[in-house]
């Protein structure tokens, strides 16, 4: 294969003749020049172009094709620093090739074109794409018409668009329509529309499978589509935590070229019912009060979580708990271990064959009880009890512009763990210092009222009593709570089962329950400290405080490659042949 597809030939660009050589995975061309002495090569994957055409192509501002039957344009991923962000910024490269005859421009295209075919297995021909109009700045269907959809036309990529009119049209698209022809979907929004692809993909993935997504025990069948994000929200943590910088162009040549990056997912349950799932944060305490805090003010837009965080810091909050969980093998990777997962992590890559080691042979999908979440290496639920400031799970770093190496900075998107990190109750500038090393490279795990625990599995609840006072302090200052009030959680029949999903509008309905577990949505400066906070699962707040969350290794892929590190990518373009993409040392 690798020598049928060789072609080696002079070529020229401008005035300058180059020797042009098409290897199987690479496409290189050297200046011949006595001037350039040390051979200077531009040297393109396979994998990284983006399409062929004939003729001297343009396609900004607009498509332009000046026919010249000797000539040919290659298009392609051209890197550069993003100055500040943690991944590098992709853009459009594009070359004009000019031939000495069209029998030999022919041949140029056609080899190029099946080497593509060949070595991008997973290019998407066909895109289901949803564009929210009102996420973020309101300005996704101008971010996808004038950035992606051309770079998807000229990939030759077909899509097909919906521009949503409602919350949740996306994810109920997802669950019940036809989506026979589709290789993957996209998300033009933040990370509630991406949220709605991962609530429908893993649903609809799970009903055709007939498996119950409400039993923890179970081993979920991985998604078959890929999830392309463009980002266009006002939090856009998952697109930033797995592709490095926030850049529409960037994710859409990702999409392009078919890179995949799995990705870990939690399920979160409550009384032997899925609640949600999350990637990035399952969260108690002050997370759970700044969100609760921010829907009181969405109209000052992304600023609300700062307003929002200095007040419920400023209310200096500490709540009892019981956490438990089941820690990792400790052997494969520690979240103190310094190490980053970036593009090619050998973490995640060691995690693929030991999670689906006979991806064949699809064997016994169930185990029937939590004690086997577990192997023989894990260890066994500890438990923990006191009065945490907060309990966060996360599947991955949870990287993002106000915390460019987030929650966990240790974390890896697709090693079957989350890192569960407990911050103690402490005093206030204790807790102040704990928050402000997630904005430094300061390590916020190296503080005595820190702990962080790779683990498989948590269950978290209030001690006995704690709720029924709760109730009590709600009771007491709004004179009770309407019964009309109930039918926060949503049933949807599906495959014949009833399932339970929370619905996602939680600031807006909301049950007993959650009142009970927010009194912050009855004024932050309560008499007293309220005894429960609220779960944010994701950016949502969840209806109920006593939860188990197990971590399902590599449930979804998306169109990306984890984070790539600039001097990685300047020792690729170097040596690409020897270049083995993996978890380097942080620091
Ligand atoms: C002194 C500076 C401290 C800065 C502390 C920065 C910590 C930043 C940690 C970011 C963690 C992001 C986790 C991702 C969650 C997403 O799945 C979710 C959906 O988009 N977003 C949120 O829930 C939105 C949650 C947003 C939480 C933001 C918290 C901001 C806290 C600001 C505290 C200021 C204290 C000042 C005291 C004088
Ligand atoms: N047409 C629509 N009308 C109203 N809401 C929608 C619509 N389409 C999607 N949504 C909902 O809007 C929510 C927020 O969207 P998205 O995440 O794209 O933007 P965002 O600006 O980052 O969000 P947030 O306001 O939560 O920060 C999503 O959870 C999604 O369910
Ligand atoms: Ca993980």
């Amino acid at each position: 294969m690798e020598t049928d597809l060789r072609l080696e030939s002079s070529l020229w660009v401008g005035s300058k003749r180059y020797r042009a050589v098409l290897t199987g995975w690479h496409f290189n061309w050297t200046e011949v020049d006595k001037k350039n002495r040390d051979k200077k090569t531009i040297s393109v994957p396979v994998a990284e172009v983006v399409g062929v055409e004939e003729g001297r192509v343009e396609i900004l501002p607009q498509k332009s094709v000046e026919d010249k039957d000797k000539d040919f344009t290659v298009f392609y991923v051209k890197r550069s620093s993003s100055g500040g962000s943690s991944g590098l910024l992709w853009r459009l490269g594009r070359t004009q090739f000019s031939c000495p005859s069209r029998v030999l421009r022919d041949q140029w295209t056609k080899h190029l074109r099946t080497a593509l075919k060949t070595h991008s297995p997973l290019r998407p021909h066909r895109l289901l794409v949803f564009i929210n109009p009102f996420g973020g700045k309101k300005k996704g269907r101008k971010i996808y018409h004038s950035l992606v959809a051309p770079l998807f036309e000229l990939a030759g990529i077909s899509s097909h668009v919906i521009v949503t009119e409602r919350a949740n049209q996306a994810r109920d698209h997802l669950l019940k329509k036809d989506l026979t022809g589709f290789d993957g979907v996209v998300c033009v929004g933040g990370d509630g529309m991406f949220s709605e692809m991962l609530h429908g993909l893993i649903g609809r993935t799970q009903q055709e499978a007939g498996l119950c997504e409400n039993d923890p025990a179970v081993t979920l069948q991985p998604c078959p589509l890929h999830i392309g994000i463009i980002p266009a929200g006002s939090t856009d943590c998952v697109c930033y935590a797995t592709v490095g910088v926030i850049d529409p162009v960037t994710s859409a040549l990702h999409i392009v070229i078919g890179d995949s990056q799995p990705l870990d997912v939690c399920s979160v349950h409550h009384a032997s019912t899925l609640v949600r799932y999350s990637v990035s944060l399952v969260g108690y305490g002050f997370y759970g009060d700044v969100l609760a805090e921010s829907e009181k003010h969405r109209w000052m837009g992304p600023l609300r979580y700062d307003y929002s965080g200095t007040m419920v810091y400023l209310s200096n909050r500490s709540y009892a708990g019981i956490v438990q969980y089941l820690p990792a093998d400790p052997l494969l990777s520690s979240p103190r271990d310094k190490t980053r997962c970036l593009s090619g992590c050998s973490v995640c890559s060691r995690s693929t064959e030991r999670l689906f080691p006979h991806a064949a042979d699809s064997g016994s999908l169930y185990s029937s009880n939590l004690s086997q979440f577990s192997s023989d290496s894990e260890g066994e639920w500890v438990s923990v009890e006191g009065r945490f400031r907060c309990v966060s799970l996360t599947c991955m770093s949870s990287s993002c512009p106000r915390s460019p190496l987030g929650l966990s900075p240790s974390a890896h998107l697709a090693d079957g763990t989350g890192d569960l990190i407990l911050v103690w109750d402490t005093h206030p500038l204790g807790f102040l210092k704990f928050l402000y090393r997630h904005t430094s490279t300061q390590d916020q795990f190296d503080l005595p009222f820190v702990e962080v625990h790779r683990v498989k599995a948590v269950r978290f609840s209030v001690p006995s009593g704690k709720e029924e006072e709760a109730y009590e302090e709600i009771v007491g200052q709004s004179g009770g709570i309407e019964e009309e009030e109930r039918g926060y959680v949503e049933t949807v029949s599906r495959s014949g089962s009833q399932q339970h999903l929370a619905e996602r509008d939680t600031g807006r309905q909301m049950t007993n329950e959650q009142k009970t577990a927010n009194p912050f949505l009855c004024g932050l400066c309560c008499s007293k400290s309220p005894s429960v906070s609220v779960w944010n699962c994701d950016g949502e707040i969840l209806p109920f405080t006593e939860i188990l969350c197990r971590i399902h290794g590599q449930l979804v892929r998306l169109y990306a490659r984890g984070i790539e590190d600039g001097t990685a990518a300047q020792h690729c373009s170097e040596e690409r042949d020897k270049c083995e993409r993996r978890c380097i040392l942080h620091k």
